[in-house]
Formats: structure tokens, sequence, C-alpha cells
């Protein structure tokens, strides 16, 4: 099991901001964590990575791996990061450290966990970079981050937490920020890579047309509270609250806006469970 999260509560300040959510990731299996604005998306992401903000208390179970987060020392968790899970956020510069080479960054985690060589470790940032789709590997390598656009930004993100070989990957909105045609190519490759790398991923958004072309399995947070879980089909085909009604409206009336939708895609359209991929006849 990638991740077994039991009873997760999170308390900031004396408000109760997650309260009693309990969800597990498979290896290689694609669970979607959606909600609204403010449900405890984040936060809850945040806590599987040991990395909830100053003031904010997280009881129940998280394990990563089987290894327990919460209450484990700050040392611990900190290994399990890069190594056994891998976070993207939606703003790629909130990764990658501003004075420094994306090849120099994309090396780190192989000289940390697997002692390379630093001329071996940037071969690996190579192959990494080629991974992900950049350009020219060789050169894109030595740019700055302020050198390359937001859409090879946010792949030298993916690439950084994919680099130390994570078994869970867990993507913030990780399309929110960039243009739509952009937002396509990126969706297309966390598709390719979790099916090449056989990594489970917990991709989080508010956008059902985002999900149902990721994600098989989803939860469904409101107000801090699983509302619902199962499969994205159950969740398009038949919700069961008014809040999944909603984002099944929001998502229908954006044409199931998912970026590469073909004409065929429109607004009146049934809803097709086969069709996730935005590619129907
Ligand atoms: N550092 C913080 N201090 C105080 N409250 C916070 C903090 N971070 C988040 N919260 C509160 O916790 C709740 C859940 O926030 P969270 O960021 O997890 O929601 P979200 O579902 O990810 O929303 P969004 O889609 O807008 O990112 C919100 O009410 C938010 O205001």
């Amino acid at each position: 099991m990638s991740l077994d999260v039991r009873d997760l509560t999170i308390r900031i300040d004396g408000r109760t901001v997650v309260d009693g959510v309990s969800f597990e990731v498979a290896d290689g299996e694609r669970v979607g964590l959606i909600g609204e604005s403010g449900s405890g998306k984040s936060l809850t992401a945040l806590a599987v990575l040991g990395l909830l903000p100053d003031g904010a208390v997280a009881s129940g179970s998280v394990r990563v791996d089987g290894t327990e987060v919460i209450g484990a020392p700050d040392r611990d968790v900190a290994r399990l990061r890069g190594r056994n899970v891998g976070i993207v956020f939606q703003e790629p510069r909130s990764s990658l450290n501003p004075i420094r080479s994306i090849g120099r960054q994309l090396a780190d985690p192989a000289r940390r966990f697997d002692r390379l060589t630093r001329r071996d470790a940037a071969s690996r940032a190579i192959e990494l970079a080629r991974l992900v789709s950049l350009p020219e590997p060789e050169q894109i390598v030595g740019r700055y981050p302020h050198q390359v656009s937001g859409g090879q930004l946010q792949r030298a993100a993916i690439a950084l937490a994919l680099a130390g070989g994570p078994r869970l990957l867990i993507a913030d909105e990780p399309t929110t920020a960039l243009d739509v045609t952009i937002q396509a190519e990126i969706l297309d490759l966390f598709d390719r890579l979790v099916s090449e790398l056989d990594t489970g991923l917990l991709f989080i958004t508010h956008d059902l047309a985002v999900l149902r072309r990721i994600a098989d399995r989803a939860v469904v947070l409101q107000d801090g509270r699983l509302v619902e879980d199962g499969s994205v089909d159950d969740l398009v085909n038949r919700p069961r609250t008014e809040l999944v009604r909603r984002l099944v409206e929001s998502a229908r009336a954006t044409s199931w806006s998912t970026p590469t939708a073909t004409p065929a895609d429109s607004p009146d359209d049934t809803v097709d469970p086969d069709d996730r991929n935005g590619d129907a006849p």
C-alpha cells in the first residue's frame, strides 16, 4: 500500500479543518482528491508529507509505504520525501530554486539517495529531463528556472518529484496555473509517467473534468469531511451528494473542458465513462 490515511484530523488555531478523513492509494493506483476551495485538500496532502504549517496539529494515522508519518520525528519524515513520495505543486516555482540550474537540482536526489558521482548524477539529470519530454535535454539542464517557459518549468518540477524514484506521486492542482493548451500536455505527461513507472498517484483538483482524465477513483472532501468516494465513473454517473452533482454540472458546463476535448464533446454530451481521455469518437 503506497498510502494509507486513517481518521486524519487537522486542527489549526482550535479550528478543525480536516475531520476524520480516511482513504488509501494502492500501489500504482490513481486516486483523485476533489473538493471546492478550502475543503482541506492541500492540508491533507501536506500532512502526508509532514509539511503542515506552523500551528497545525494532525492526529490519526498516515502511513507512507507502511511508515507512520503522524508524530514521527522530522528527520524520519524528511527521509520519506523524495524517496517514497514526490510532490508537484500548482506553481512550479515553489519546487525549484531560482538560483541553481535545472540540471543541478535534478541531479541532487541521485547524489543524495544513490550516492552517484557528480558526473553520473549529471547524466541522470539529462535522463530525467528526457523522461518528462523537455526539449533538448542536454542543453536545458544548463538553464535556470527563469530561462524556461511555465510549461517547461512544470515538467522540470515533475522530473524533480520523480528523481528519487518514489512509489507515490502527489500532484496538487498541477495544471491550474498553466495555459489551457499546456494543461492538456501536462495531464498527458502525468498519464504517461504513472503508467510507465507504475507509480501511485494522488491528484488534487477542484475540477471533475480534469479528474476524469487522470484518476480511476476519487475521494470527495467538503468542509474538511469525506462526503463521497468511489470510482470516478460512479461519481460522474451516480452522484450521491449535492456537491458532486454541482461538480458534474460545472464540468459539463465547460463541455468537460479537458483541453484536448474534441468537437464531439459538446455540453449536451451524455457522460461516457470510457471517454476519460477526451478522445471520444
Ligand atoms: N496556514 C494556515 N493557517 C490557517 N488556516 C489555514 C492554513 N492553511 C489552510 N488553512 C485553512 O484550512 C482550510 C483548508 O485549507 P486547504 O488549503 O487544505 O483547502 P483546499 O481544499 O486545498 O483549498 P484550495 O483549493 O483553495 O487550495 C481552509 O479553511 C483554510 O483557510
